[in-house]
């Protein structure tokens, strides 16, 4: 493969019962780019981002990753963000450092400070960091998510709908904290113009 890219798609079905969802589809990701995955509701775009995590099993087709690394090897360099985030029934700054009891993780470890500092890049205020996690809003969780997948410092980072609950305010914030001046491998998923308009790499999934 290509050193350029991260991983090549080449054939992907997916089935589940019936159900084809994904079928034939070929696709590169480019290392260093921020690519998003875009496509209507159900056409596939959370499956996908689980079968390249190895989190699911393709029908027929293959993933390959460069340098031969394993689905493994990719998840402890990979930050993601799922769409149904649900980090537990800590505080924010529980929340926050819970990935990094891991020892994978645990030279990471973000002092309170830059806990703080990276939450207000977000706009979220001082007082978010002592709250119950499960009472902010949508978006302030999903920001809190992202503040989490910043923090881990991974080389890849997976964002499913990272913008699905933020207005243009908050969209800004996450964008300049996570996308500007950075070289990490960004694959996201999205339906939202502002945040596909500010990709390196648009794959469009096919409709079903
Ligand atoms: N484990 C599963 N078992 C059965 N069907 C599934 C499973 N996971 C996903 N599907 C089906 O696959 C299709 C694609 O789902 P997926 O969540 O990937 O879509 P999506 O593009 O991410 O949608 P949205 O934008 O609404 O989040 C849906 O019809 C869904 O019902």
């Amino acid at each position: 493969m290509n050193d350029k890219f991260l991983l090549s798609c080449t054939d992907l079905t997916i089935r589940f019962g019936d159900e084809t969802v994904l079928n034939e589809f070929s696709f590169d990701i480019p290392k260093n780019k921020h690519t998003v995955l875009r496509g209507e509701s159900g056409s596939g775009k959370s499956t996908l981002l689980k079968l390249l995590l190895g989190f699911l099993k393709l029908t027929d087709g293959a993933i390959k990753y460069n340098n031969g690394k394993t689905a493994h090897e990719i998840r402890q360099d990979t930050a993601w963000l799922p769409q149904d985030l649900d980090l537990g029934d800590g505080t924010v700054k529980e929340v926050i450092n819970y990935p990094f009891r891991f020892s994978t993780n645990n030279m990471q470890r973000p002092d309170l400070q830059t806990s703080q500092s990276v939450l207000s890049k977000l706009g979220l205020q001082t007082g978010t960091i002592t709250k119950m996690f499960r009472d902010l809003s949508t978006g302030q969780r999903q920001r809190v998510g992202l503040a989490v997948c910043h923090l881990l410092n991974k080389p890849i980072l997976l964002l499913d709908e990272p913008t699905s609950a933020l207005d243009n305010v908050s969209k800004q914030h996450v964008f300049d904290l996570l996308l500007e001046h950075t070289n990490k491998t960004i694959i996201s998923t999205s339906h939202d113009p502002f945040w596909i308009e500010r990709a390196d790499n648009v794959i469009p999934l096919p409709l079903n």
